[in-house]
């Protein structure tokens, strides 16, 4: 059949919202029946059409567009703060409190609501789902109980979303749980789909581009390593190769290739990173009927990245053609369920993080998910600076990240990455291979504890299970060795007396804002030296309590805040207790309701001595619990 191709008209103003249109006698599902080369132009043009349908109300991706949830703002006198720390704050009052946070992968192994909720009485303050694995529906069940079990037994766990980004990974090795690669056996690693089971030492790969992009003598690393393969022959969308490092491999295990000893990273530019799609001209592959479409985005230059309701448009157009890329879908289902947190894989720039927020704000105006860029690639080493800038936190990835560097530049990569984002005022999470033996083994080797000890001295604000906690057999157990080691650090530093010195940067970009920070660094400066029990900070954006986490103080950080997704999202951050309760601009009648509701439920009692500060009022009050 000969090349087909489409007019479509799209209109995007400045002053009113974008709509699309096509020319009414074209369906813009036609093409996809061409069992052809297709080529598709879309151009933008001013909406000159005499009749267009309006594609706006077209449906585009299914749950694509659902609206997000409303977070509701309960002005009831309770205060809520999570039963886990409440109890812990009876029991040992408040200098024991862990500091740390502690984020836990779910998997196979902690899904289930009981097992959610043995984490959640283990001290898990984030739950992390990664979409790398499993359906749609088995994370929103996930997600559902999570949420039952804050709202039924009052815990107060938030949720990470972790996209899949541009991860070349290998199939689900046809369900077995793994497969032993020996030493110089061969095996086949395939872009083809397989609709019955897989022969014999083959592999399936997710990226289409794979059988094109290596080259006979590359070397293949499986997880950064563990498995290693030389390249030795392409036979069309098969890649034969040589098993070099004998190891198990595991389903949907990493894969990276080196060429010449140096990562090959053209990949990122072909594979569906939230940003790539949005560019230019690209190439595109519809998977089962090895189609190929050369799209030419022309309208690109008409939408303006900073213009949230543009990117939503390009968005809907993308999806309508099935070239929305799978982290868009992810991120929209992720707003639909309202996570907290969106944590962005293989993030290459600070681009990238702005058109998510971008696209959030118009997908969601009062949504106040966090979105954090995982440090994991070369080039976002590069830009790390402006990528934290442009974020609300970052994690260290140092699972991807180690195959992409030297093993031996992780850590001093690590240190680098947890004083930037303490500098810049950003939550920052050290992730992977933390506890790594306890996934087979109920305790941990010495160099793990050593290492889950550095993470905890170097005063990141969470620590993140991985396997440990979505597929291994101990999960509890690697969550309390976190606990346990997180709290026995903080405590050796407090009794050492040991107050770090490192510089902190002004970051205030108003004169209002410079006050904040003021108030907070002289607030954290007072609690230690006065050996106050606790600050307590009434805050309804959770900014000037992340200024008073940023400076690490002592004691620990009442943060009071009017809403539970604030509140949610105050829990990755280093030393503060979230609390929600309803509170007026009067200070003295806060702090009054604050001692009463907490004296009662036992947490304070008279004579503690606390520090005060507000967004509302410019000032600290020092004063003993009445
Ligand atoms: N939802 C899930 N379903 C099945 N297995 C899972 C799931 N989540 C995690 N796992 C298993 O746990 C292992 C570790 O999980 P994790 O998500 O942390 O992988 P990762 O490779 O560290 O992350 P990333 O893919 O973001 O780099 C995975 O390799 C996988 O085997
Ligand atoms: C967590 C993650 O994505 C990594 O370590 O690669
Ligand atoms: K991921
Ligand atoms: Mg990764």
């Amino acid at each position: 059949m000969a090349a087909q191709s489409l007019n479509l008209f799209i209109s995007i103003s400045h002053s009113t919202k974008p709509s699309l249109h096509f020319p009414s006698a074209v369906s813009p599902f036609a093409f996809t029946k061409n069992p052809s080369k297709t080529s598709l132009c879309i151009k933008a043009s001013a909406a000159s059409d005499p009749n267009p349908s309006v594609l706006t109300s077209a449906n585009g991706a299914g749950s694509v567009f659902a609206a997000a949830p409303f977070h509701a703002v309960s002005d009831s006198s309770s205060i809520e703060v999570d039963a886990v720390t409440e109890a812990e704050l009876k029991e040992n009052g408040f200098r024991s409190t862990r500091r740390t946070k502690l984020i836990c992968t779910i998997g196979p192994a902690t899904c289930r609501p009981e097992q959610l909720e043995a984490l959640a009485v283990g001290g898990m303050n984030v739950a992390r789902i990664n979409m790398c694995h499993d359906t749609r529906e088995w994370h929103r069940e996930v997600i559902r109980s999570v949420r039952r079990l804050n709202e039924e037994k009052g815990y107060a766990v938030a949720i990470m979303m972790d996209t899949e980004g541009s991860e070349i990974h290998m199939g689900d090795l046809g369900g077995a749980s793994s497969a032993k690669a020996e030493d110089g056996e061969i095996w086949t690693f395939s872009v083809r789909a397989f609709d019955s089971a897989l022969p014999e030492r083959t592999i399936n790969v997710n990226y289409g581009g794979f059988a094109e992009d290596v080259e006979v003598g590359d070397e293949l690393l499986v997880d950064g390593g563990m498995v290693r393969f030389d390249v030795i022959e392409k036979i069309g969308p098969d890649v034969k190769c040589r098993c070099t490092d004998p190891g198990l491999l595991l389903p949907r295990a990493n894969l990276t290739f080196w060429r010449d000893g140096s990562l090959v990273r053209e990949r990122n530019a072909m594979l569906p990173t939230i940003s790539s799609k949005l560019c230019g001209i690209k190439r595109l592959k519809v998977a089962d009927e090895q189609l190929e479409f050369v799209i030419l985005v022309t309208c690109y230059s008409f939408v303006d990245f900073d213009h949230s309701e543009h990117v939503c448009v390009f968005i809907r157009l993308a999806s309508l053609f099935g070239i929305i890329p799978q982290d868009w879908l992810d991120i929209d289902f992720g707003i639909t369920e309202g996570v907290d947190f969106i944590a962005v894989s293989f993030v290459k720039s600070a681009e990238v993080i702005k058109h998510l927020k971008s696209y959030i704000k118009a997908r969601a105006r009062d949504s106040d998910i966090s979105v954090i860029a995982k440090i994991e690639s070369i080039d976002s080493l590069k830009n790390l600076e402006e990528i934290v800038q442009a974020s609300d936190g970052a994690m260290v990835a140092r699972g991807d990240l180690g195959a992409q560097i030297p093993l031996e530049q992780v850590p001093s990569e690590q240190q680098k990455i947890v004083q930037v984002c303490r500098q810049l005022n950003k939550p920052v999470i050290v992730a992977s291979q933390l506890l790594e033996s306890m996934i087979e083994y109920p305790t941990p080797t010495r160099a793990e504890v050593a290492d889950v000890s550095e993470a905890v001295r170097q005063r990141s604000d969470a620590l993140m299970l991985s396997g440990e906690s979505a597929m291994g057999q101990f999960p509890d157990k690697a969550l309390t060795v976190l606990r346990s080691v997180s709290l026995r650090i903080e405590k050796w530093w407090r009794e050492e007396k040991r107050h770090e010195a490192m510089e902190l940067p002004g970051i205030a970009s108003s004169f209002a804002d410079s006050i904040s920070e003021e108030i907070c660094n002289s607030a954290a400066k007072m609690a230690n030296n006065l050996g106050v029990d606790a600050i307590f900070v009434y805050t309804k954006t959770g900014h000037m309590a992340s200024l008073l986490s940023r400076c690490r103080p002592d004691c620990p950080i009442f943060a009071f805040t009017t809403t539970t997704s604030v509140r949610r999202r105050l829990n990755l951050q280093w030393g503060l207790i979230p609390f929600r309760l309803s509170f007026s601009d009067d200070m003295e009648n806060n702090l009054n309701k604050t001692f009463s509701l907490l004296k009662a439920r036992g947490m304070i009692k008279s004579g503690d001595l606390v520090i005060s500060v507000s967004d509302m009022l410019q000032s600290i009050q020092v004063m003993n619990v009445p």
